[in-house]
C-alpha cells in the first residue's frame, strides 16, 4: 500500500462537494492503490453540515480513506497538502455571467493562495473550480509566489466533456470514438470548442458537419450549457462538475491516454500567441504528474479570431482584479 496523500477540498459542504468527496475517497481520482486524507474546508456557518458529510464518509467505510479533517481555517485546511480542489465560492443564478461573480468570489482566492503558499507541499497540484475559474486560479497563483505557477490550473474539463458528447450525438457515434477535443480560453461564454483538430474515429470532426451547424449550434450549445443547466435545474451543474474535477486531477496525476489530450486551464507560456501568465485553456498531455501544452496544431483564421476573443476577455478579467494580484 502506498503512503496516504493529502487532498484538500474547499466548499466541501456545498453541492459539488457532496458529489465529489465520495468519489475521491473511493479511489476514482488518484487510483485504487492510493490512500487519501481528506482535508475539508468550508466557512464557519457550514461546519454543522460539513460534519454531517464527514459522518457519511465514515459510514461508507472506504478502504482508501485514511483520515478526515474538517475546518474553517485555511491554514489548517491546506496544511502539508498535496492536492487542492478549490470549489468553495458562490455559484451564479439565472441571468448572470460567470464573471459577475468576480466581486463576490475573488477575495476568497487571494486568502487561499496565501494559505497554500504558507502551508501546502511545494509540489501541490491545484485545480480551481469556483467561478470565474480561470481568473480565480490566476489570483490564487499570484498570491502563492513560492510555488511553481504551473501547479495552478482551472477547470475546463466539463466544457471538454460536454463538447465530446455533442459531437458524438451529432455524428451518430459515442464519446469513445471522439478524441483530441480542445476547449481554448476561458471557462465562460467566450470559450472556443475546436472541431478542426478534433477526431471522430479517423475523420476530422469538422469534415463530418457543416459550418452552419458548427457556428450556429455546436459552439453556442457548449458555451451556454452551464446556463441551460441552471435554467432546467434551478441550480448550477454539480454531479457533472464533480465528475470533471475527478477527470482533470486523474489525467494530471496519472497521465493522459496514448496521443490523445485533454483541455486544462493552465499558465500560458506564450504558446499559440496567448499572453504569457494568463490561465488559459489549452490542449494538454500529461505524464509523470506533469502537463505540457500540445504544440503545432493548425490554427486557421476562424479559430484564431475565437482564440483571441476569449483571450481578450481573460485580459479584462485580470485587469478588473489587479488589486488582488501582488
Ligand atoms: N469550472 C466549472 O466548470 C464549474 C464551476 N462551478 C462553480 O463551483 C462553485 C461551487 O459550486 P456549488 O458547489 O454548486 O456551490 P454551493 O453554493 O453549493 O457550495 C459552495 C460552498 O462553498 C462554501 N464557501 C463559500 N466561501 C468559502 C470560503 N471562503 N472557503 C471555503 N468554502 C467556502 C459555501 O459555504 C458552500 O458550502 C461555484 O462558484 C460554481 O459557479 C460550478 C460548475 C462547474
Ligand atoms: O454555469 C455555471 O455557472 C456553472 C458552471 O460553470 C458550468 O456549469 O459550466
Amino acid at each position: 500500500m502506498k503512503a496516504p496523500v493529502r487532498v484538500t477540498v474547499t466548499g466541501a459542504a456545498g453541492q459539488i462537494g457532496y458529489a465529489l468527496l465520495f468519489r475521491i475517497a473511493s479511489g476514482a481520482m488518484l487510483g485504487d492503490d492510493q490512500p487519501v486524507i481528506l482535508q475539508l474546508l468550508d466557512i464557519t456557518p457550514a461546519m454543522d453540515a460539513l460534519n454531517g458529510v464527514k459522518m457519511e464518509l465514515e459510514d461508507c467505510a472506504f478502504p482508501l480513506l485514511s483520515g478526515i479533517v474538517c475546518t474553517d481555517d485555511p491554514n489548517v485546511g491546506f496544511k502539508d497538502t498535496d492536492y487542492a480542489l478549490l470549489v468553495g465560492a458562490r455559484p451564479r443564478g439565472p441571468g448572470m455571467e460567470r464573471k459577475d461573480l468576480l466581486e463576490a468570489n475573488a477575495a476568497i482566492f487571494s486568502v487561499q493562495g496565501k494559505a497554500i503558499n504558507d502551508n501546502a507541499s511545494k509540489d501541490i497540484k491545484v485545480l480551481v473550480v469556483g467561478n470565474p475559474a480561470n481568473t480565480n486560479a490566476l489570483i490564487t497563483q499570484r498570491n502563492a509566489p513560492d510555488i511553481d505557477p504551473r501547479n495552478f490550473t482551472a477547470m475546463t474539463r466539463l466544457d471538454h466533456n460536454r463538447a465530446k458528447t455533442q459531437i458524438a450525438i451529432k455524428t451518430g457515434k459515442t464519446v469513445n470514438d471522439v478524441s483530441k477535443m480542445t476547449i481554448w480560453g476561458n471557462h465562460s461564454a467566450t470559450q472556443y470548442p475546436d472541431l478542426f483538430n478534433c477526431k471522430v474515429g479517423s475523420d476530422t470532426a469538422i469534415s463530418l458537419v457543416d459550418q452552419e451547424w458548427y457556428e450556429g449550434e455546436f459552439i453556442p450549445v457548449v458555451q451556454q450549457r452551464g446556463a441551460a443547466i441552471i435554467k432546467a435545474r434551478g441550480a448550477s451543474s454539480a454531479a457533472s462538475a464533480a465528475n470533471a474535477a475527478i477527470d482533470h486531477m486523474r489525467s494530471w496525476a496519472l497521465g493522459t491516454e496514448g496521443d490523445d489530450w485533454v483541455s486544462m486551464g493552465v499558465y500560458s507560456d506564450g504558446s499559440y500567441g496567448i499572453t504569457e501568465g494568463l490561465i488559459y485553456s489549452f490542449p494538454c498531455r500529461c505524464k509523470g504528474g506533469d502537463w505540457e501544452i500540445v504544440q503545432g496544431l493548425e490554427i486557421g483564421e476562424f479559430s484564431e479570431a475565437k482564440m483571441k476573443a476569449t483571450e481578450q476577455e481573460l485580459t479584462e478579467e485580470r485587469d478588473a482584479v489587479q488589486h488582488l494580484l501582488p
